[in-house]
């Protein structure tokens, strides 16, 4: 044997040396043979172990031996050393040797479906049968029957298909509508701010969109108001988001509104005057700036941006402000957003106020609200929202969609519900949205997720609707791993393709550049003005063209087509990306009628992807209103959907809190989904699932790059792990989690102690919280989610760990890794 006629001893305990001997070496050249039994008995004395007393020879040569071992390696605990590398990318042995040196550390594979079962508790979960939509348009009344203008109505019937109100449009549109206009009892008679609490997918958009509208063309037929300048009269309405990507979709629906054809009575044009904007991160803020000073009547923004412009850009009119919509209003309140919403609000209330006085003697606009009118949206109500609605709303009046709840003056409090009312009216999802959860353990995640996939495309050629998939992941780099996987694993590929998908301008962010073109240095000399103007055009021009090179380039990747599921367009979208890239994929998402996306909760609020049949969960999300606006991107407008939650075994108390906020889930065992990996009239899963996990583990091992990203998305999903609420550390906590088995959802062979720590990444510019920078702040760590209190409270019981998010990082702030798992990993290794 190559060996050297060693015999092979597995690291074999120091109990089991007596078991070993040491047999001459034999064949190859005497002078290997002698350096090789010199090197056994200078490492067993060095050990303090005498070669003749007890022989206990360890060798690094791992190859099989022909000469059969006189010692049985026990069956330990750990995986066996893999040094079969020969199943590298092609499956031949090419790779082998690189793959071992490129990653530097020693890959295990184990199996999947080792019998280390866990023990998992049960729980009663609420199991509520499907029902009927309960966020359908109600066909007992119309649009012009609940007082909207009659042209505006038959404009969003031939561009929107909208004919009948939702209930919650038919409760809140006749408060929001002007003084002339309301219809129904139990209506406040003057405009007063307005709660709106309804369902995901109810069309809460236009609830709040179509009052504006309709209450600036009714006042086209004021004699007194000069259409011409109105324009100049500055923004009327605000509407806030947290994502970039709702306010783009808000736009989009404005826009439509707002392109209304001639009055088929009048033959006026009607809304032609109004002019909508956007202002969001990652957006060119002087081009903004230029539409601000020009006037923008309905404005929709985030709140960096917005903050920004209202403190640096001196020709932005809020003067006239009437209406401040703040959507997903439960997120712009939490903490992160916090900051820059208190400082818009204080803005608005000083000018707002200036230009009240100033303007309200020629005010003809009496169609118009007399005083700013807020108006706060959300599908899930919080401590936040109630916090902040007593600071910034006056005297409001709560609409819910609920059917038989009244319009109630006055925020809704715990002190005034009970609490099972509250709960219940916190978190509604659409009562014909179906609920699964899977338990699976951590190393058959991947497996199942993927036969989750693959058997709804399977299955699609039988079925009316193609899936159309969203799978929510807790972390940037997950995304990118994911997608990266999905899409290649399993397929050759060029080492180039990985570089340029993950490593080139998708990181990139282009929030201050304007701030970049000032910073062009003028190093022509004074007397020369002319020559540095033609300097200055050509390095504009030049990086007009890259950034054009870069954005084609970004567009062929928007979405990919792997082997693992064939034909199926995978996205991926994070707060990460470019902003073209982010907006782009966003929009061919919504054009796809079939595909998956891998997302943060960067798509879980507002967003309106249609035709989404299934949500899946593959990482529990940090808060609970957030499974509402995930499981929501589905089932929307009275249409079915399908929501999965994956929970491992540690996992399973989540579903009493889920229960506790009234959430009915049902739950869909582990090999129901992996049987479906099974060959046709055959029960054999595990020999498929395992074959498919080793294809992932061969595509990481194929280059480095593929490796770190692999290696990071591990290392996110931990950090992200640790920043779940204090009210959830009994249910996730990360000494709950078997991190080999976590390696190995990343389709990582190493030993979790082995698994490098990413390196910093370089700059991506765009997330700053709060104003000032400019930037936006969809901020998706969780770390940044938690309240200051829980937060510093969390800081001092965890002194060690750093959670803070920080503008060079793509997700969480790299802190010290070890502080956080090292210990564990050494308790485990001793306890080993
Ligand atoms: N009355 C209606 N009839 C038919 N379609 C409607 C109606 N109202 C809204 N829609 C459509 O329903 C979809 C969802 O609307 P929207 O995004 O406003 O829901 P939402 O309640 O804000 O959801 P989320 O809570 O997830 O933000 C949109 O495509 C919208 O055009």
């Amino acid at each position: 044997m190559d060996s050297g006629g060693l015999v092979l001893n597995f690291a074999t305990p120091s109990g089991d040396s007596a078991h070993a001997r040491l047999s001459k070496p034999k064949g190859g050249r005497w002078k290997d043979r002698v350096k090789a039994v010199k090197s056994v008995k200078r490492r067993l004395n060095s050990s303090g172990t005498s070669t003749t007393s007890s022989p206990s020879p360890r060798t690094e040569f791992s190859t099989p031996s022909s000469t059969a071992p006189t010692w049985t390696p026990k069956e330990h605990a750990r995986p066996r050393l893999n040094n079969d590398f020969n199943d590298d990318w092609n499956g031949d042995s090419a790779g082998s040797k690189d793959a071992k040196v490129m990653h530097g550390k020693s890959q295990v594979q184990s199996s999947i479906f080792s019998p280390d079962t866990e023990i998992v508790p049960k729980v009663k979960t609420i199991q509520r049968p499907v029902g009927k939509p309960s966020n359908a348009p109600l066909n007992t009344s119309t649009f012009t029957g609940i007082g909207l203008d009659e042209d505006l109505a038959k404009h969003m019937e031939s561009k929107l298909n909208v004919t009948m109100p939702t209930t919650i449009q038919q409760k809140a549109i006749p408060v929001l509508l002007g003084p002339t206009r309301r219809v129904g009892d139990n209506i406040p008679k003057t405009d007063t701010d307005v709660i709106i609490q309804a369902e995901t997918g109810s069309g809460k958009t236009l609830t709040y969109l179509l009052p504006i509208i309709n209450r600036l063309i009714e006042s086209e037929a004021a004699p007194e108001l000069d259409l011409d300048s109105k324009r100049s009269v500055g923004t009327l309405a605000i509407i806030m988001t947290p994502t970039r990507e709702l306010a783009k979709q808000i736009l989009q629906v404005l826009e439509t509104l707002i392109r209304m054809p001639a009055s088929s009575a009048t033959g006026k044009k009607r809304s032609h005057w109004i002019v909508p904007g956007i202002v969001i991160g990652g957006d060119k803020k002087k081009s903004e700036k230029a539409r601000l000073r020009k006037g923008v009547n309905i404005l929709v923004g985030t709140p960096g941006r917005l903050l920004d412009h209202l403190q640096n850009t001196q020709s932005f009119n809020v003067q006239s402000l009437r209406w401040l919509v703040l959507d997903e209003a439960d997120r712009l309140l939490e903490l992160g957003f916090e900051e820059s919403m208190t400082a818009i609000l204080k803005i608005l209330d000083a000018r707002v106020k200036i230009a009240a006085s100033v303007t309200s003697a020629n005010d003809t606009t009496k169609l118009w609200p007399q005083k700013r009118q807020t108006v706060l949206c959300s599908a899930t109500l919080s401590d936040e929202v109630q916090r902040l609605a007593g600071s910034s709303l006056v005297d409001p009046v709560y609409i819910s969609a609920k059917k038989d709840a009244a319009i109630t003056k006055g925020i809704p409090m715990k002190e005034v519900t009970g609490p099972e009312e509250k709960q219940a009216q916190q978190f509604s999802t659409p009562e014909q949205l179906k609920q699964l959860y899977v338990i699976t353990q951590a190393k058959l995640r991947l497996v199942t997720l993927t036969a989750m996939l693959k058997s709804a495309f399977a299955n699609a050629a039988k079925t009316a609707k193609a899936p159309k998939i969203v799978v929510f992941l807790s972390s940037c780099d997950s995304v990118d791993f994911h997608h990266g996987l999905f899409a290649n694993a399993g397929k050759e590929m060029r080492k180039e393709d990985t570089q340029d998908r993950y490593f080139g301008q998708g990181f990139e962010q282009d929030d201050d550049d304007d701030e970049k073109e000032q910073e062009i240095p003028d190093f022509v000399s004074a007397s020369n003005r002319i020559d540095t103007k033609a300097v200055k055009d050509e390095m504009y021009k030049a990086k007009r063209d890259m950034e054009r090179a870069e954005a084609k380039k970004a567009r062929a990747q928007l979405s990919l087509k792997g082997a693992m599921l064939p034909d199926v367009p995978l996205f991926r979208l994070h707060g990460n990306l470019a902003q073209a890239l982010r907006t782009d994929t966003y929009f061919e998402f919504c054009k796809t009628s079939s595909g998956v996306l891998f997302a943060t909760d960067v798509a879980a609020r507002g967003l309106d992807l249609p035709d989404v049949t299934h949500i899946v969960q593959y990482d529990p999300p940090s808060d609970l209103k957030d499974y509402v606006h995930r499981v929501g991107r589905t089932a929307r407008l009275g249409r079915d959907g399908e929501a999965v939650l994956f929970l491992l075994p540690s996992e399973v108390k989540y579903l009493e809190l889920l229960t506790a906020q009234g959430l009915p889930n049902q739950e869909v065992s582990v090999t129901s989904i992996l049987m479906k990996l099974a060959p046709p009239k055959s029960t054999e899963y595990q020999q498929p699932a395992t074959d498919i996990q080793n294809s992932f583990e061969r595509y990481n091992l194929h280059s480095p790059e593929n490796m770190a990203v692999a290696r990071g998305a591990f290392w996110a999903f931990v950090k992200s792990y640790a920043t779940h609420p204090s009210t959830e550390k009994h249910v996730f906590h990360i000494k709950n989690l078997h991190l080999g088995h976590i390696a190995k959802s990343f389709a990582l062979r190493e030993a979790p102690s082995d698994i490098p720590q990413p390196k910093k990444k370089g700059k991506t510019g765009g997330k700053k919280i709060g104003g000032g920078g400019g930037g936006e702040e969809v901020d998706e760590t969780r770390a940044n989610r938690k309240s200051q209190k829980e937060h510093e409270k969390e800081e001092r019981m965890r002194p060690k760990i750093v959670l803070k998010r920080k503008n060079d990082v793509s997700e969480f702030a790299v802190g010290d890794y070890n502080s956080l798992v090292g210990p564990m990993l050494k308790r485990k290794k001793a306890k080993k």
